[in-house]
């Protein structure tokens, strides 16, 4: 049987039913509907180091991850993955046209991704199967006018933003310029910072909904984890960050996919 090409994954009914509740929603809140997901070994790893681009994911997850992109208007990963990886950051779902793709949002303050004609991320938009990237860079940051061009000629752009001490934006100021930019709903892909930080107590309320594959692997240590800051009360005991409420599981394939909608604990 002819495996399909690239360009034409399915993603079943049945289990796009079962994510139907999980898919964004009209939000209430002013700012994009967010999407949290990735994919996890047994021991909350997302690659074997942060340099290595690591294929967790069986065939139906990775269908699903294609599905979700169709679903949300922009994909955002943080500077470290779109440099280890070189994504592709659109969806290859079968039917999923240009009017589907999501929006690449790639955070990378000091404008260290090498963003250039043979990324994939620019090629898969010069064939009209993606969108051009929104690169989020600091203020001042002296960004290669080269980079520029390439990204500005397949429909991207820079986005100038401001930081805090530390040289991080404030995600609320994230979700604000997408939403002034018409973008509705955004799915985070990662990587560890990324998922670190939104899942931290302080942005943790900004998080609408979670999926989360778990594939039935250890990577072991050195590896990216997912593990946030802890959370302490007003007396300093630690206290769980919080938690999932509506939880349902979906398994596909060899994966267990957790769905849910984050909620702190009281
Ligand atoms: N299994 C999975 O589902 C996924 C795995 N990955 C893996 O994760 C690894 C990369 O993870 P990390 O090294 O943690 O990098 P990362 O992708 O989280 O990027 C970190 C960088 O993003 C920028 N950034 C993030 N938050 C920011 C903020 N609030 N303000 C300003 N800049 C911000 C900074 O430049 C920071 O150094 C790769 O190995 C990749 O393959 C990445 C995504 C999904
Ligand atoms: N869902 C999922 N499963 C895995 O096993 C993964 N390694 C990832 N990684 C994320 O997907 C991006 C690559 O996507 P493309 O297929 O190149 O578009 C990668 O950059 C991570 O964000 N995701």
């Amino acid at each position: 049987m002819a495996q399909p090409t690239s360009s034409t994954l399915t993603f079943p009914a049945p289990s796009a039913t079962l994510l139907s509740p999980y898919l964004p929603s009209t939000s209430s809140h002013n700012r994009p509907f967010l999407t949290l997901t990735y994919a996890t070994s047994l021991d909350a790893t997302l690659s074997l180091t942060p340099t290595t681009p690591t294929l967790l994911s069986g065939p139906l997850s990775k269908s699903m991850t294609h599905y979700l992109r169709a679903h949300h208007a922009a994909i955002l990963i943080g500077a470290g993955t779109a440099i280890a990886d070189d994504p592709s950051l659109n969806s290859r779902l079968e039917g999923a046209e240009i009017d589907r793709q999501p929006r690449p949002v790639v955070l990378d303050p000091r404008g260290r991704w090498a963003v250039g004609g043979g990324s994939k991320v620019v090629s898969l938009a010069r064939q009209g199967r993606g969108l051009g990237p929104w690169v989020m860079v600091m203020e001042g940051v002296d960004v290669d006018g080269e980079k520029v061009r390439v990204v500005e000629g397949v429909g991207g752009a820079y986005v100038t933003l401001s930081t805090n001490e530390d040289g991080r934006f404030d995600w609320k100021d994230v979700l604000d310029v997408l939403w002034k930019e018409g973008v509705t709903s955004v799915m985070v892909e990662g990587g560890g910072v990324v998922i670190n930080e939104l899942l931290s107590p302080r942005y943790f309320g900004l998080v609408d909904a979670v999926i989360v594959t778990i594939a039935p692997v250890w990577l072991g240590r050195e590896g990216v984890q997912v593990c946030p800051e802890e959370r302490r009360d007003g007396e300093g005991k630690k206290v769980a960050v919080g938690r999932l409420r509506d939880v349902r599981w979906v398994p596909l394939g060899e994966d267990g996919v957790l769905c849910g909608r984050p909620k702190m604990d009281e």
